[in-house]
């Protein structure tokens, strides 16, 4: 938690303020009290008019005191716990941008998404109440007690036995929150988790007529929501019942000894009255003090939660720095025995894997599905590092240079082209801030999908749907390539993202891939791509079974020689 409410060191200066303020309007509702019983003990029972309207003026002077007071607490309050929720959202989202994909895997998508939003929600109100009223609440109850003691100290003695028992309640309650509240968050996790799927698969959903079956995994998921709610609930509603039992019950104790007094002389009606009114606002704090310690105990889970990905340690870090310098990359790449796993998993998905591409050279890696294609991808731009091995950009490590120097270098087209809301331009852009119109319609025509932007509405200015809906999947592949190539990238890394394009305007693509002279990496499937190719690597269960061209690999590898007559209709016999 202190972790978390350390963000608030920024807004001193206001918090102070907020709290001078309640301390303001604590003192104002402390006073009154007195002011009643000495209205009535020297006013109405004295018959003296000028003391009632002299204490009465005075009373609403202060009220009124008070009540600027609680105005001005509410704009700092606001302005704090706004800021605080700001500054916590925003460090939460640097930290995730930061993680590597085996930090990711730590935390389900759904569940990161109501950290940063639902959780830090509870930590902002929670400060709001803590500037507004928490500490208003105890210091009431303390100074409800000493005035209390100050007018009547053998009444007093009733209050001074009843706090105790109710607090011992409240620390019970809060510890038994704290744990409900995390349960209460984690189901908000599963069912943004089911909403989640539900939103971005809803074509899928419909097609596969799974509409009942969705609609019945989101009403488990919501119910469990909802119960889980209802516990922790039940908790705070409990609260209610004992405190007006236990005050109730020293009200009833205080005009029963408080009357005897009086018949006896000991003790004034207005001293029983100012006791019945420090008790009732005594109870009244008590329980805005348990609704508070109940927003503690949210907010005590969700802090839990928000610096369990605060603390995660990134794995992937920075290098020292190149050797290199951006103008003198040329794009070699060698793989020396690397060997890769995933986080977390017992098997290899790529074993001593070596291989050596000269600059501007195009390589396809062919293999069967699942034979690590898209792994080894992943760790030439270090989304992943290597267990073993080393891989080299113009024969320096990867490891070595900063992240951001090796990453400029690389284009990258993942599997599925993936499109942000925006226009068609901000799309393309999204790969090289602030180019020039000149160099987005350069990017569009090498990828091929000029035509077809210039064919739109609004042209470039055209604003996509919800990733793009509004295109093909061909389209969006090509757009996904533009954005690529409008970095330039000295290497460039295309994950089987010409899957959905014909042969003839594949081959433009990569015509005009060619003569940008990078070195280009092509997953593919299609056996008219890698015949193109300057080197095959063709991958069977994460190694590199044959590599070459395709005349070699014609003669000498018969996996090879499958594929080609499978893509050819013809059998292959005695090659090699
Ligand atoms: N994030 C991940 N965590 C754990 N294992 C993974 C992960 N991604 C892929 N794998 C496993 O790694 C192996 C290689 O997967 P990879 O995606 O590299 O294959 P691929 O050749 O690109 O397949 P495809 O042609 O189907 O895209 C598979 O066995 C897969 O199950």
């Amino acid at each position: 938690m202190l972790k978390v409410l350390s963000f608030l060191k920024s807004y001193k200066k206001p918090i102070y303020i907020a709290l001078l303020l309640m301390f303001v309007e604590l003192f104002v509702e402390l006073l009154s009290p007195l002011f009643i019983a000495k209205i009535i003990d020297e006013g109405i029972l004295k018959n003296d008019l000028s003391v009632v309207l002299i204490w009465g003026g005075i009373m609403v002077g202060l009220s009124l005191v008070g009540f600027a007071a609680g105005i001005i607490n509410s704009f700092y309050s606001a302005h704090v716990s706004q800021s605080f929720g700001y500054d916590v959202r925003k460090s939460l989202f640097d930290k995730v941008q930061s993680f590597s994909f085996a930090n990711l895997n730590r935390f389900p998508t759904s569940s990161l998404i109501t950290r940063l939003t639902n959780d830090v929600t509870q930590i902002q109100v929670l400060v709001f109440m803590a500037l507004r009223i928490a500490a208003r609440a105890p210091l009431l109850v303390i100074g409800g007690v000493v005035m209390a003691l100050i007018v009547n100290w053998r009444l007093a003695l009733i209050l001074v036995v009843a706090m105790p028992l109710l607090l011992l309640f409240m620390v019970w309650l809060m510890s038994k929150g704290v744990k409900l509240f995390r349960a209460v968050q984690e189901k908000l996790d599963a069912v943004n988790s089911v909403m989640r799927e539900n939103l971005s698969g809803m074509r899928l959903i419909k097609a596969f007529l799974r509409k009942k079956h969705e609609q019945e995994r989101f009403a488990k998921t919501n119910h469990e929501l909802k119960d889980e709610t209802v516990t922790a609930l039940r908790l705070i509603e409990l609260t209610m019942p004992v405190l007006l039992l236990v005050m109730n019950l020293s009200i009833l104790v205080i005009l029963w000894f408080g009357s005897a007094q009086v018949n006896a002389n000991q003790a004034n009606v207005g001293e029983i009255v100012a006791l019945i009114n420090y008790a009732t606002r005594i109870m009244f704090a008590f329980s805005v003090f348990s609704f508070i310690l109940m927003g503690f105990a949210r907010a005590k889970a969700s802090s839990a939660r928000i610096s369990e990905v605060l603390d995660v340690e990134v794995d992937l870090t920075d290098g020292e720095g190149s050797l290199l310098k951006e103008s003198t990359v040329r794009g070699n790449i060698q793989f020396d025995q690397v060997s890769f796993k995933y986080p977390n998993t017992d098997e290899k998905v790529l074993k001593e894997i070596s291989f050596d591409v000269r600059a501007s050279e195009t390589v396809a890696i062919l293999g069967a599905t699942g034979s690590g294609k898209s792994s080894l991808f992943q760790l030439i731009p270090r989304l992943y590092d290597v267990n073993s091995g080393a891989i080299y950009l113009d024969h320096q490590n990867v490891k070595t240079m900063k992240l951001e120097f090796l990453r400029k270098q690389i284009g990258y087209v993942p599997q599925e082209a993936r499109l942000f809301s925006g226009t068609v331009k901000e799309n393309i852009c999204w790969g090289k801030e602030n180019a020039t119109m000149d160099e987005i319609v350069e990017a569009a025509k090498a990828a091929q999908i000029h035509e077809t932007i210039v064919n739109l509405p609004q042209q470039y200015e055209t604003i996509l749907g919800q990733r793009g809906v509004n295109l093909s999947g061909g389209q969006k592949q090509r757009l996904s390539i533009a954005r690529a190539l409008i970095r330039k990238p000295k290497i460039l890394l295309l994950d089987d993202s010409t899957s959905a394009l014909d042969l003839q305007t594949e081959a433009k693509i990569l015509e005009a891939i060619k003569k940008q002279s990078c070195t280009t990496f092509i997953i593919t499937q299609k056996i008219s791509t890698v015949m193109v190719a300057d080197n095959i690597l063709l991958l069977e269960d994460g190694m590199i079974v044959a590599n070459g061209k395709h005349n070699d690999l014609m003669k000498k590898s018969p996996l090879y020689q499958k594929i080609y007559a499978s893509q050819h209709h013809e059998e292959v016999v005695g090659h090699g």
